[in-house]
């Protein structure tokens, strides 16, 4: 919320007829957003065929589509969605940047052509929370034209050095704001770190064993283990907690070494066990692998179950396993719980893998 704005306007319509704003942000799954280029024909003729199989088509118009072909992607976009029955999968897109010569016909063409079909719209780059208002008021005065009964959420890149500033007021500047994603790639450009990857690590972030010493000398010459460290542990955990505070969701981004499926997968379980709840998707193979990251272990659901079973009411302590649970602990549990459930009712094959948990159980029981 803006410091001039009044706690009663937060929740008002920013133009006459538009939807009344959420109170509370659906907590959808959205383990992967898949990005694809809409002008480019062979991509869009797979996303018919893609909806059920990913949480979020994003038809993408900033980084990664040609100058040339920005008019075509956004037209493109506004036919796949006309045409697609997204049934469960929900449709995003990414605007390009509020600086851009193209981003006010983004959002002109898109909102009335495709308004009821867009559940939220990315916004790269963000600085601050005046750009999210921007954003927001446009959207309204466009809903209110189209007749939308619903509103379309927000969703901020994080990818500027100033955008990592303001993460609390950028979180808190709508209530359209659904979430925050890492943009690595564009982050590190803006800070000018010493990098040429998009996302993952890097072998020179590390730290080093200290020399063993030898008669109180220090051996600087014996070998010593390295451990690479994390480059975004410190952004991620700052945007995980933003957006925790306003009740939205944050999503680790993209992951550029597309032939690297174990680096993107240790990367993806980094932010999951931080506290994202998803992640970006750029090629087809890297669904498969965000679907499978950020839906909670069978093992961990099961154990989860196991715990708040044996807390009945929720408070006190008790041993399980040789460990002590306790009301915190129990809540880590209902975090895993509740996703489980959430993504139990719209993927069957975990809904069968973690049913055959409770069939175990009840059978020991
Ligand atoms: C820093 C950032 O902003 S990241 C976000 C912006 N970047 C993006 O959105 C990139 C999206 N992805 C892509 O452009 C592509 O996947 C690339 C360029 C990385 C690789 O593309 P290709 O070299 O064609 O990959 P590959 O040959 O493995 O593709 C296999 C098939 O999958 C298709 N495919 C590739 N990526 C996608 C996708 N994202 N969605 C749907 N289909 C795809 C290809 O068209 C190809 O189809 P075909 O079998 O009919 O020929
Ligand atoms: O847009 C994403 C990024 O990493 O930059
Ligand atoms: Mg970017």
């Amino acid at each position: 919320m803006s410091g001039s704005q009044s706690a009663k306007d937060f929740f008002r319509p920013l133009a006459v007829g538009a939807p009344m704003p959420l109170t509370d942000i659906p907590a959808r799954p959205s383990r992967a957003i898949h990005f694809f280029d809409p002008s480019n024909p062979k991509m869009a003729a797979k996303i018919p065929d893609m909806v059920g199989t990913v949480d979020v088509l994003l038809g993408n118009l900033e980084d990664a589509v040609k100058a040339d072909n920005k008019v075509a992607a956004r037209e493109g976009l506004v036919e796949i969605a006309k045409k697609t029955d997204f049934g469960p999968t929900q449709l995003w897109t990414r605007i390009n940047s509020l600086d851009s010569p193209w981003v006010l016909d983004d959002l002109t063409t898109l909102v009335p052509a495709i308004g009821d079909k867009l559940d939220v719209i990315m916004v790269p780059k963000v600085q601050g929370a005046e750009d999210i208002h921007y954003v927001d008021r446009l959207l309204a005065q466009l809903e209110a034209k189209a007749g939308l009964d619903r509103p379309i959420l927000i969703h901020a890149i994080l990818e500027t050095a100033r955008g990592v500033a303001n993460v609390e007021e950028i979180c808190g500047a709508s209530p359209r704001m659904q979430g925050l994603s890492l943009g690595p790639a564009d982050l590190a450009a803006d800070r000018r770190m010493k990098t040429t990857r998009v996302g993952g690590g890097h072998p020179g972030y590390l730290v080093r064993q200290d020399p063993p010493r030898e008669g109180g000398v220090a051996n600087l010459e014996a070998q010593r283990a390295t451990y690479q460290q994390d480059l975004w542990h410190y952004t991620i955990a700052r945007m995980v907690d933003a957006c925790a505070m306003h009740g939205i969701y944050a999503y680790y981004g993209p992951f550029g070494d597309i032939a690297d499926v174990v680096a993107c997968e240790d990367q993806f379980r980094n932010a999951f066990l931080l506290g994202c709840v998803g992640t970006w998707s750029l090629h087809p193979k890297q669904i498969a692998i965000a679907n499978r990251v950020f839906s909670p272990s069978v093992e961990d659901v099961a154990h989860a179950r196991r715990v708040a079973a044996a807390m009945g009411d929720g408070t006190g302590a008790v041993m399980l396993d040789g460990k002590m649970e306790d009301d915190a602990s129990l809540k880590q549990c209902l975090v895993m719980v509740e996703l489980a459930e959430q993504l139990a009712a719209i993927d069957p094959e975990l809904k069968k893998a973690y049913d055959s948990i409770e069939d175990q159980q009840s059978e020991v029981d």
